[in-house]
């Protein structure tokens, strides 16, 4: 039998571009290009799938779906969309459509999502989205962008678990952010822990908690994050830096949905949605028996993959206004950027992806003295290629240093001392765990006397034996 197909859509090169590959397909496809005549037809006709775009001359495609669903309860319905935001793919998927395509699709996929469709009956996207406003946290239309948008669509009304991979600083954080905010477990917590920042022999009490005595220094039972984060989010960054031991833990964890605390012998359920994120790639690290392979297969259920920011160029502009505007906010004063400065911004690599340009977008407004940001002064901030190269492998220092220098902005004058202070304890913490607390070896490593670091570890109140390692 023909399926028929109703194309609503007021661009007439699109939607002739659409009808012939449909026709080709053996669909009968009937068009419009208003929400009136749209429910004028689905009132005296049956349509076995709906494409719609959004904007249309007399109205919102999306908005008026309910009044759709009168008419035809059970037809799916295809989204394309030009705005193409992570906001339009969220309305779409909650307007229950069966798919959305951001513009410029690919023609090819959109008539293999139509053939898809039509085949098989509507799968209910559970759950209306209650309305409540939510600023959403991703900029970025790129077609790269596009697909993380889909993903994050694809994960929100259930708790599968997700693997954000991409370099550092290209937003794995945020979009787990994202999942937790906009997905049905926004009400309950979301709690954020970093493999790599957490001593080692400390991270499966932090993760799991302890009870009392179950090691020196465990004084008093202590709640982990997995319990703190029971029905909400629970995000494990940098997963490729976990101890084997931690790792099999976790598995166990996520295997049984339960938890067992550190020198505990109860086992306690949780209910905790998990999004790991790494930007190693864990495939040699499995080869080695450095990651578990049985882990990692339970993490990456639903795979998400941020792009680098060199290869999505086209936010620059969106990304830079938006960090401009931000900048803003936290009381730098307002500066509007000119195209030819974005140009001269897009020949940088960006090896520090989205967090260097954003630190860059917070140095330019520090330093700019006129209203418009030019290309001068871009290419007065912007480090020369020589040195831009020899950055990109200090990319995570200079990241963390601009981090620093963005949000310590009224330092100005003592810049120097505060930020060799700021840096001073991570720089001996991450000695000890290297040394496993071992002071000797460690005031060696930093070229440092003895007796400096054991002043400093008062000063700073570090406490060198969370770092010695436990048999
Ligand atoms: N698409 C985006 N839109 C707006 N801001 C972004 C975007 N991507 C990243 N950022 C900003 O860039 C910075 C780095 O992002 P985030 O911490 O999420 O990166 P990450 O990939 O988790 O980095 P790392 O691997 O180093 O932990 C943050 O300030 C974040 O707000």
């Amino acid at each position: 039998m023909t399926r028929k197909v109703l194309l609503v859509e007021d661009d007439r090169a699109i939607a002739t571009v659409i009808v012939e590959a449909l026709l080709d397909e053996g669909f009968k496809v009937t068009t419009c290009a208003s929400i009136a005549k749209r429910d004028e037809l689905l009132a005296h006709d049956r349509f076995d799938l709906m494409l719609t775009d959004i904007m249309l001359e007399d109205g919102d495609g999306l908005d008026t779906v309910s009044r759709v669903r009168e008419n035809a309860p059970a037809m799916p319905i295809i989204v394309l969309s030009a705005q193409n935001t992570l906001d339009t793919a969220i309305r779409a998927s909650d307007s229950e459509a069966f798919e959305y395509f951001p513009k410029p699709f690919d023609l090819d996929e959109l008539t293999r999502a139509v053939h898809q469709a039509t085949s098989r009956s509507r799968t209910t996207l559970s759950e209306e989205r209650d309305g409540e406003s939510t600023e959403l946290p991703l900029i970025g239309r790129s077609r790269a962008m596009q697909d993380v948008y889909r993903m994050i669509t694809r994960v929100l009304r259930n708790d599968l678990t997700v693997l954000v991979t991409g370099e550092s600083g290209t937003g794995k954080e945020l979009v787990a952010e994202a999942i937790h905010q906009l997905g049905s477990r926004r009400t309950g917590p979301f709690l954020a822990v970093n493999m790599a920042a957490i001593p080692r022999d400390l991270l499966e009490s932090e993760l799991f908690g302890h009870e009392r005595g179950a090691f020196t220094g465990a004084h008093s039972q202590s709640i982990g994050k997995f319990e703190q984060a029971n029905g909400g989010t629970l995000f494990l960054d940098e997963i490729g830096d976990m101890p084997a031991e931690a790792q099999t833990r976790l598995l166990r964890a996520l295997q049984s949905g339960r938890i067992r605390r550190v020198g505990g012998r109860q086992e306690i359920a949780v209910d905790v949605r998990i999004v790991a994120a790494t930007n190693r790639d864990l495939a040699p690290m499995i080869r080695d028996g450095r990651f578990r392979e049985d882990l990692f297969y339970r993490l990456n259920v639903v795979p998400i993959h941020l792009p680098p920011l060199r290869d999505r160029k086209d936010d620059l502009g969106a990304l830079i206004r938006h960090f401009l505007a931000e900048a803003r906010e936290q009381g730098l004063s307002h500066h509007t950027i000119d195209d030819d400065a974005v140009l001269r911004l897009s020949f940088h690599d960006w090896p520090g992806n989205v967090r260097e340009l954003r630190n860059f977008v917070f140095r330019m407004s520090l330093m700019a003295r006129e209203e418009r940001i030019d290309e001068n002064l871009v290419a007065d901030l912007l480090p020369q290629k020589a040195e831009s190269d020899a950055a990109c492998e200090d990319s995570a220092f200079e990241s963390a240093l601009n981090d620093w220098l963005a949000r310590n902005a009224a330092t100005q004058g003592t810049v120097y001392h505060q930020a060799l202070a700021a840096f001073e304890k991570p720089l001996i913490e991450h000695a000890l765990r290297e040394t496993q607390g071992n002071q000797f070896r460690a005031a060696q490593f930093l070229g440092i006397n003895r007796n400096t670091l054991r002043k400093k570890l008062s000063e700073l109140a570090i406490r060198p034996e969370v770092f010695v390692q436990r048999t």
